[in-house]
């Protein structure tokens, strides 16, 4: 029997791009608070596709070094999960999931095999673990950059370590993804877009169609 991975849509701002992204099948929906980037939602919107989404798909709400009255205000909407996306420690990941009170995913960032050595102290404060490309020097944020990483560097990783896979996925490349790195559930959110923060339908249905098929052979 094929294990198929958890399937996130990061980035969905509307409700009409929320109901594409359920209709094709997601598993997780991730919504992001943080001004400078193109997929940024305010608190009421984001409140507004939370009530659209309970009972449906699971929710995420991205956060980038939250101070705890964010995450208070964030948590008290009602997400199934918070995404922290900055340079949060293994001690600020455990209080701000203390303050939450549900389960916190912390992606770190992968450029080289000597980043992987960061993932054991976040393993008993963190739910999940995401591992996302690095950004460039001069990125104006730190996720949600289209940026693929090697996923060879992966290999160095105890296997027994589930993760989420992300940066740069498509639709062309997620079935080699999944094939290659067999992660525990993968990401997504350039590459169901049009252009920075417009995402389309068609490549959402397009993604999980693949991901879904890729996982299945
Ligand atoms: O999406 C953003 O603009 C963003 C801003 C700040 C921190 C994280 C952000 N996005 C994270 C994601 O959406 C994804 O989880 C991940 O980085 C993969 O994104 P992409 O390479 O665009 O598929």
């Amino acid at each position: 029997m094929s294990t198929q991975p958890i399937i996130k849509i990061c980035g969905i701002k509307t409700p009409a791009i929320l109901e594409a992204a359920i209709d094709a099948g997601a598993d997780m929906v991730g919504f992001a608070h943080f001004p400078r980037s193109p997929r940024h939602v305010g608190v009421e919107a984001i409140g507004d596709l939370i009530s659209q989404a309970r009972g449906r798909v699971e929710t995420c709400v991205l956060l980038v070094n939250p101070d705890n009255s964010v995450v208070a205000e964030i948590a008290a909407l009602g997400p199934d999960w918070l995404q922290l996306h900055g340079p949060e420690t293994p001690h600020r990941v455990e209080a701000i999931r203390a303050e939450a009170g549900i389960p916190v995913m912390k992606a770190l960032p992968v450029g080289s095999a000597a980043d992987l050595a960061q993932v054991p102290a976040f393993l008993d404060v963190a739910d999940r673990i995401l591992l996302d490309a690095k950004p460039p020097k001069g990125a104006d944020r730190p996720g949600g950059l289209g940026v693929p990483f090697d996923w060879s560097l992966l290999k160095a990783l105890d296997p027994a370590i589930a993760f989420m896979l992300s940066g740069g996925l498509t639709p062309d490349t997620v079935a080699e993804a999944i094939q290659r790195v067999k992660p525990f559930g993968i990401d997504v959110s350039s590459g169901v877009e049009t252009a920075p923060g417009e995402k389309d339908e068609r490549l959402i249905a397009a993604f999980i169609r693949n991901a879904r098929m890729a996982a299945a052979a």
